[in-house]
């Protein structure tokens, strides 16, 4: 027996309270062990052991939905385990579907449906409610004008059927699944305030309640619309290019081919498409014809043009400049990095964050301890009072009773939290940085210690060549130059990158290599001409080399001449053959996000694999006191030195290119990857992805961190004075009903607002 997860989709969109309700009902199911709701895709992940020839789980489930009445299961949209885990059991023939890394855990994802859809929907409900409780309360105060008593009871009656449609459906269910929810417990307030006469009060209470759920309702849905507006920006048709008859096809390039207009997503991999000027990118690809400028703030929240040529990849979602440009497709159209991103944008909302988790662990003893207190109002003092001898007045503290029951509503409570996470997440994502999860987005602002790799993140990833030296048996730099940018061009290192780079840019073809072999932080190796030829760190060396290539260059290993990165080239056969040096050129906001990270507290280190002398030299001009700087250090180290400096200061950031890095970026309390729009590797292993380029990004993250935790701990504090104030007031009698409610309602729509407070304003991404 393991654990399955099976995967829910909702037909119909829920509002916060339902799915409180909803996710309560599934916990209590018998062997489910947690509940996941992602309100943004409105989705729902039950983890359950799975005994694979129980009863079936998607029928339990189903049940449960069933019960919830107000959610119609659909049986297309979702789909479970258990048949696939059976099958798989009795035949061992084929294997759970998609099964994730998570050991134990096999995933079953349903094919993906438009949340959005039923979403809009599920908003003009809302906005429908709105104006109706609206009309009620209308009705309400122009029947206290009203002339005969009569007509104000028909006013205030109609104001209360009006509210109680809205809340009685889910009251009721809750009532049959013996639960205390919210719902009972403002029908049970309305009914005792009517069986005290008090029928203003119950008017009040049971409009002002169907308020708060539809604005709820409509505050939650602001946030979920700015994430799809990213999505919105790729076009649903692509120009396809297809080879034109055999006649033509050796005159002009261009005739060789038609053009026709066909859905992306029907174009595959290596299909050939054209984006014209202006126009947005619909699939990702690679430059095969033209040169163009494109605005990729969609995935890079930067809308500084980026220069492509041939070669280049550009991304689904971008905008085309100036020139025209022929792709051809490197990923089908639900595979596209910006795909992928909104993906992981959703699933971080799934994830809850740990103030999250402890904040909904007070709220479940919260409610029945408050409704403890209401029930005591309503008996003790009473019974005191009668115990003395006295003639209690039990309406008066049955009414304060009431009063307190409308406190237990824990709902302002419960939502602050995910509210400010997915403002965090979602302002984030509209910069280009992606935050895997609430607890990463907690953490960064705890953090006491940013690491920093040197090259491709602090300083330039594409490097500038500072010298090219060939050994006097070779004679010709370009020859080293060839060599050394064929075998750079396999592999992803900003230096094997430059290389490729500045040999095209020279105009040299570059040569064909077999058994490409990459050693991380080390070099590359790989056979070209039938020989063996290699390139990478002087370190490689050993002793007789070194000596030998101090004779013959003297100023190689001289630490005054040392001003970039440098790589040697060579030959199995004939050792070193030449070397080219680099130069070493921060970022250029570098220093000014290193500046404010130490203003806001942090300590930023930097951890190279490049030469002392070299780490030394950019340390300094990065302001980096020399004992928070470790050079030389092998990439399977740095990871070591993370963990010795995690204990040694707490909480660390690691901030790399996601190259050689990717064990230290785990081993980090937060692995951030910076600037590595290209690799989809780096969006696997690293907590937040940096996808702009712009390490600026990473002090406003933190102080997005910082934000985001205040501002949950005010709402918190907001929905609990609040609720501590009518408590109060309701045991000394002063409190009434609509008050109560007007507090809980007030509670919940200035936490949800003061969540999302510059939600709407943000607009435009910073540049
Ligand atoms: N793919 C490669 N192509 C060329 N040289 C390489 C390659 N990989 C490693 N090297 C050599 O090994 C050295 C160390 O590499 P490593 O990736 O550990 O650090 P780095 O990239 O130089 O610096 P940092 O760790 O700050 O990014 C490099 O300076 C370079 O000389
Ligand atoms: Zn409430």
């Amino acid at each position: 027996m393991g654990v399955a997860r099976t995967q829910l989709t909702l037909p119909k969109p829920l509002d916060a309270r339902r799915i409180g309700s909803l996710k309560h009902d599934l916990e209590r199911l018998p062997g489910v062990l947690a509940v996941e709701f992602d309100w943004e895709a409105q989705r729902l992940w039950v983890d359950h052991l799975d005994d694979p020839c129980e009863a079936s789980w998607s029928d339990r489930l189903r049940h449960q939905l069933e019960m919830a009445d107000s959610v119609a299961p659909c049986p297309s949209t979702w789909s479970s385990s258990p048949p696939v885990a059976c099958r798989a059991e009795s035949s061992s023939a084929s294997p759970p579907a998609t099964p994730r890394a998570l050991p134990g855990l096999n995933v079953v994802t349903p094919p993906p449906v438009d949340p959005g859809v039923g979403e809009r929907a599920h908003a003009r409900r809302a906005q429908l409610r709105l104006i109706r409780a609206g009309l009620g309360g209308l009705v309400l105060v122009a029947s206290a004008f009203a002339p005969s008593p009569a007509w104000q009871r028909l006013g205030q009656a109609f104001a209360i059927v009006v509210g109680l449609v809205e809340i009685a459906p889910a009251a009721w269910l809750a009532t049959r699944q013996r639960r205390l929810g919210i719902h009972a417990l403002v029908v049970a307030a309305i009914l005792g305030a009517l069986v005290l006469g008090e029928w203003n009060e119950a008017a009040a209470l049971a409009l002002l309640f169907a308020v708060s759920e539809a604005l709820e309702t409509l505050t939650l849905q602001r946030a979920r619309d700015s994430i799809r507006a990213l999505l919105a920006q790729t076009p649903t048709t692509a120009n396809r290019l297809v080879p034109a008859s055999e006649s033509a096809s050796n005159s002009s390039p261009d005739s060789a081919f038609q053009l026709e207009t066909v859905p992306a997503a029907s174009i595959r991999p290596g299909e050939r498409i054209r984006v014209r000027a202006g126009e947005a990118v619909p699939l990702d690809g690679r430059i095969v014809a033209g040169y163009t400028q494109v605005d990729q703030r969609a995935l890079t929240g930067e809308s500084v043009p980026v220069a492509k040529h041939p070669g280049d990849e550009v991304f689904a979602g971008s905008i085309n400049g100036e020139g025209s440009i022929d792709l051809v497709v490197s990923r089908d159209h639900h595979h596209t990095l910006l795909a992928g991103i909104l993906e992981r944008v959703r699933a971080a909302r799934v994830r809850r964050a740990p103030v999250e988790r402890s904040v909904e662990r007070f709220a479940s003893w919260y409610t029945p301890a408050v409704f403890g207190v209401a029930v005591a109002l309503m008996l003790l003092p009473p019974l005191v009072v009668l115990a003395q001898g006295g003639v209690p007045v039990w309406s008066d503290w049955f009414f304060r009773g009431l009063v307190a029951l409308i406190v237990a509503c824990p709902c302002a409570l419960v939502i602050a939290t995910p509210v400010a996470v997915v403002r965090g997440l979602t302002l984030a994502a509209r910069r280009g940085i992606l935050i895997k999860d609430g607890d990463a987005l907690e953490a960064l602002g705890k953090l006491r210690l940013l690491a920093f790799d040197k090259t491709g993140t602090l300083t330039r990833d594409r490097l500038q060549v500072a010298g090219i030296h060939a050994a006097p048996s070779v004679g010709d730099p370009d020859w080293i130059l060839r060599i050394a940018a064929s075998l750079g061009d396999h592999s992803s290192h900003p230096l094997g990158r430059s290389l490729a780079d500045h040999a095209r840019a020279r105009g040299l073809e570059l040569l064909e290599v077999h058994h490409a072999r990459t050693i991380p932080g080390v070099g590359v190796e790989a056979e070209l001409d039938g020989q063996s030829y290699w390139l990478g760190s002087p370190r490689v060396l050993d002793e007789r080399e070194r000596d030998q290539v101090r004779r013959g260059w003297p100023d190689l290993f001289q630490p005054s001449a040392v001003e970039g990165p440098v790589v040697l080239v060579g030959s199995r056969a004939e050792g070193v053959l030449g070397w080219v040096r680099f130069h070493d050129q921060e970022r250029p906001e570098a220093r000014r996000a290193l500046d404010r990270l130490r203003d806001q507290g942090l300590i930023p280190w930097m951890i190279s694999g490049d030469s002392q002398a070299v780490a030394a030299r950019m340390g300094e001009r990065l302001g980096f006191p020399p004992e928070q700087i470790r050079a030389e250090v092998a990439p399977g180290h740095k990871a070591d030195l993370i963990e010795t400096l995690r204990d040694q200061y707490g909480p660390i950031g690691m901030v790399g290119d996601g190259v050689n890095d990717t064990p230290a970026l785990a081993s980090a309390t937060v692995g951030i990857a910076a600037h590595r729009l290209a690799s989809g590797a780096a969006l696997e292993t690293a907590d937040v992805v940096l996808l702009a380029e712009d390490l600026t990004r990473l002090p406003w993250l933190i102080d997005l961190s910082r934000g985001t935790l205040a501002r949950i701990y005010q709402n918190i504090r907001i929905a609990l004075g609040l609720k501590a104030a009518v408590l109060g007031l309701a045991a000394l009698g002063w409190a009434s009903l609509w008050l109560a409610i007007l507090a809980d309602v007030g509670a919940t729509v200035l936490v949800v607002a003061n969540a999302l407070r510059d939600l709407g304003i943000d607009r435009d991404p910073i540049r």
